[in-house]
Parts: structure tokens; sequence; C-alpha cells
């Protein structure tokens, strides 16, 4: 890492989707610079290794297990994390996902879990914790987006619907609690070579994505977790609103389409 020693030191930093991959790495990261943290997903167990790393480091770790398609879930992953440390400076909404499948043959459930998980999911954080940030008079949300939301992506439609919604939700938002002191910004990655994107990806078409990429490469955990490092530190003080786009310029060659047939 990059960033200073300490840079985080004082700070109290609520993530979810925080057992793995990006959620893991940049939880792991803040830790290392000082934050204590509170870690949503639904699996206990890759929550309690990530909290036995950051633990090492030095740094609290509360396990919250939360399914953010529930908002009551979502609500009480806020208060504990409030009644725990009596303070949240940041909210990262990492988590999120989708399986790739034809438009046609979605079903309605299908695009619901998807649109549940990536959009509302990520409101019922904004809006649980938002509350809260604005009450304390100071916050700063940080939302997931994907960079299939300005291309659009076969295979995708519910996942890339939604994580265009999250990009507006990100700007209302910003607006909405600036006067409060809460700022709002979105990351979009491309392809990062996490173990869910991995998986998620038929394997036939590996070598066809990271052609696409024009960097020849996907990012790596760390590369994502240190745009939300900055994106969470005192550096982009001054960015509302915004989108930072993670993608080794992949975005640039239009849409990604992960169909296989
Ligand atoms: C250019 C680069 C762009 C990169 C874009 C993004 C990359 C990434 O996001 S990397 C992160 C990868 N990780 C994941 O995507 C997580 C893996 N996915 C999932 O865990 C799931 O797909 C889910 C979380 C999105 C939903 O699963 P789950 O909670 O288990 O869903 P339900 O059991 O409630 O089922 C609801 C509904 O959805 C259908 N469904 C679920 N999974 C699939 C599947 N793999 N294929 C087809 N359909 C699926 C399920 O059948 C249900 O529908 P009905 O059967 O009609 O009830
Ligand atoms: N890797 C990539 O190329 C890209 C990733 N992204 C996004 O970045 C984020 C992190 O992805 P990545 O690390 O790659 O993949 P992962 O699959 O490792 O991360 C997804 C995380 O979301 C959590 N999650 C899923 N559903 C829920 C739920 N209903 N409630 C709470 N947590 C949930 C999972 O934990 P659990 O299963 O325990 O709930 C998991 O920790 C995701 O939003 C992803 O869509 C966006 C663009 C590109």
């Amino acid at each position: 890492m990059i960033f200073r020693d300490g840079l985080f030191q004082g700070s109290v930093i609520a993530i979810t989707g925080a057992g793995t991959g990006i959620g893991r790495t940049t939880a792991i990261a803040l830790a290392s610079l000082g934050a204590d943290v509170s870690l949503a997903g639904r699996h206990i167990g890759t929550l309690q290794e990530t909290a036995c790393k950051v633990e090492k480091l030095g740094r609290k770790a509360l396990v919250v297990p939360t399914n953010i398609r529930n908002p009551e879930e979502v609500n009480h992953f806020a208060e504990a994390t409030y009644q725990h440390y009596g303070k949240v400076d940041v909210l990262i909404n990492n988590a999120g996902g989708q399986f790739i499948q034809n438009s046609l043959n979605l079903s309605p459930n299908g695009w619901k879990a998807v649109v549940d998980l990536n959009l509302n999911g990520t409101f019922y954080c904004c809006q649980a914790f938002g509350r809260m940030m604005c009450q304390q008079g100071h916050g700063n949300i940080i939302n997931m987006s994907a960079v299939v939301f300005e291309t659009g992506s076969p295979g995708m439609a519910h996942s890339a619907a939604a994580r265009a919604a999250v990009v507006n939700l990100t700007k209302t938002l910003a607006l909405e609690l600036a006067p409060s002191g809460v700022r709002v910004n979105c990351i979009s990655p491309g392809p990062i070579a996490s173990e869910g994107f991995i998986h998620e990806l038929p394997s036939s078409q590996y070598d066809e994505t990271i052609q696409r990429i024009p960097l020849g490469r996907m990012g790596t955990l760390d590369e994502a977790a240190s745009v939300i490092v900055f994106l969470a530190s005192e550096a982009s003080s001054f960015m509302n609103g915004e989108v930072v786009i993670v993608d080794g310029g992949t975005r640039l060659r239009g849409a990604m389409s992960f169909l296989t047939d």
C-alpha cells in the first residue's frame, strides 16, 4: 500500500461483502492503515477469517452476518455498528454480484434477486448508515458499480441495469446528503481477478476477456482496493457524486459479452 501509516487511525469503517475478494482486501488494507472495521456479508465463516486478519494487525473487527437484500438485517448491521463503535466514518457498499444469462431466459425471480442485491441492497445500506451519518454530522459512502453500467453487457442485463441505477443513486444521494457533511461516491471496476469473477466467468471466455482489456491483464484485488482506500481517505475530500472507473481501459472497447452461445 502506498498510503501513509496511520492514515485511518481512529476511523471506523463498515464494509459489505467483506469476507471475500475486493471487500476482504479493502478491509485488510484499511486495517493496516489504522481503521477499525465492521464486516457484513451472508457467510459468517469468511467474515470471521477477515476479522482474524484485521485483529492480527492490531485493529478491531465487528462481524455482523447480513443479507443486504433484507432491509431489517441492514438496519441491524447499522445499529450494531453504531452501538459497538459509537460512530461510523465510512461505509463501503461492496457486496454484489450476478449470474450470466440471456435476458430472454431470465426468470422474474432471477431478475429480482440481482436487482435486489446490487441496487436495493445498496440503497438500504445507504439509507440506514446515511441517517446515522447525517445525525453525527459527517460521513463518507462509497458505492460499488461495474463498468457495464456505461456500456451494457450481453448476459448481464439485470446487473448492468442495477449498476447504472447505483451510479444515479450515488449522484442523487451526493446532493441530498452533502449539506449534512456526508459525501457519496462510486467505484466502477472492470475485470478484476477476484475468485468470484473467475468462478463466474465461463472458462471458454477467459482468453477472450484478457484480450479485450487494453492493459492485457485483469486488475488485481489490490488495484481495486487502493482506489476504494483513496475514496475513503481525505485525499478525496472534494469529490462528491463521482464515479471512478478502474478497468484498464476496457470500456473504451465497448460492451463485453458474457454469453457463451
Ligand atoms: C467488463 C467486466 C464486468 C464485470 C462485471 C461484474 C463482475 C462481478 O460482479 S465479479 C463478482 C462475482 N461474484 C458474483 O457474481 C457472486 C456470484 N453470484 C451469486 O452468488 C448469485 O448469482 C446471486 C447472489 C446474484 C443470486 O443468487 P442467490 O442469492 O443464491 O439467488 P436465489 O437463490 O435467491 O435465486 C434467485 C433467482 O435467481 C436464479 N439464479 C440464481 N443463480 C443463478 C444462476 N447461476 N443461473 C441462473 N439462475 C440463477 C434462481 O434460479 C432464482 O430464480 P428462480 O429459479 O426463478 O426462482
Ligand atoms: N471482480 C470484478 O471484475 C468486478 C466486481 N464488481 C463488484 O465488486 C464487488 C466485489 O466483487 P468481487 O470481490 O469481485 O467478488 P466476490 O464474489 O468475492 O464478492 C461479492 C461479495 O458480496 C457478498 N454478497 C453477495 N450477496 C450478498 C448479500 N445478499 N448480502 C450481503 N453480502 C452479499 C458476498 O459474500 P457472501 O456470499 O458471504 O454474502 C461476497 O463477499 C461486487 O459488488 C462485484 O459485483 C464490479 C465490477 C467488476
